[in-house]
């Protein structure tokens, strides 16, 4: 597992646009490399921003949007289309409007009758990510190329909270969250194992509620506690910040060429 890097941005504007052009850079490089490439979307105003930066990025087009695979780190679970789901939100700020192939488009189930509960919808999303592996993944997921995780002010990482079963889970890839303590209750989120079979885990963060957060979960912090601390990517883990999220960090944590 890789050691956190840390990068502080200006402000937030600036940090979703720094990591949409990172972002571009990094699947061109895969599919230059590789065929196609494989990211894994979070939900969250820093997601959704930094994918409202790549829609906005002239360089988008660089990207083949069909030779994308996306998936999700946690979803809402609430019906299809639902506002508050993270694919529709995703769908809005990026996905509607470049080419990708639905069928490479792997959201996480909805709430509409299809299955029970969400412990069924995680299972049903692990079987999707397991048959998408191949032998050279040695994982029951596909070896990602960046998966993107927002943190929340109690470290929260994909739908993981501090102390709630769903962070203490080492063999499932993908689990059903009951009583989450974030609005709604009942979700489905991968899981510390899944998130680190990913190449790259980027985790975002701005805005002065997540000061604390940023600097407990780089401090040492273990990740039953803070889940964002047990988030890392198995090449590289990178933390992209805001002045405002980075102001508690420890001096020596604090990256030379900050702002
Ligand atoms: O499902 C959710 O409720 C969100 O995905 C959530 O996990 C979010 O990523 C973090 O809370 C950070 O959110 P912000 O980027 O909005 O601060």
């Amino acid at each position: 597992m890789s050691t956190p890097q840390i990068v502080v941005h200006r402000d937030k504007e600036l940090m979703a646009q720094a990591a949409a052009a990172r972002l571009i850079t990094k699947i061109v490089d895969a599919q230059a490399a590789r065929g196609s490439a494989s990211v894994v979307l979070t939900g969250g105003r820093n997601g959704n921003g930094l994918l409202a930066a790549l829609a906005a990025a002239p360089a988008r087009d660089a990207v083949d949007w069909s030779r994308l695979d996306l998936w999700w780190g946690d979803e809402r679970f609430l019906p299809e289309g639902h506002p508050e789901r993270n694919d529709t939100q995703a769908r809005a700020a990026l996905l509607d409007s470049v080419d990708v192939d639905p069928a490479r488009v792997h959201s996480m189930p909805s709430a509409d009758g299809r299955y029970d509960d969400a412990d069924a919808a995680a299972e049903a999303y692990a079987a999707e990510l397991a048959a998408a592996a191949r032998p050279e993944d040695h994982a029951a997921v596909p070896s990602f190329d960046v998966l993107l995780l927002g943190v929340g002010p109690d470290t929260h990482v994909a739908s993981l909270f501090p102390e709630l079963p769903g962070v203490r889970e080492t063999e499932r890839t993908v689990v059903g969250v009951h009583g989450a303590p974030k609005p709604p209750p009942t979700r489905v989120s991968l899981t510390l194992p899944a998130i680190r079979s990913a190449r790259e885990v980027w985790l975002l963060a701005a805005g002065e509620d997540k000061a604390g957060a940023v600097a407990l979960a780089l401090s040492g912090a273990g990740e039953v506690q803070a889940p964002a601390a047990g988030a890392r990517g198995s090449r590289r883990t990178l933390w992209l910040l805001d002045a405002a999220a980075a102001a508690k960090l420890p001096r020596d944590l604090y990256p030379p060429a900050s702002p």
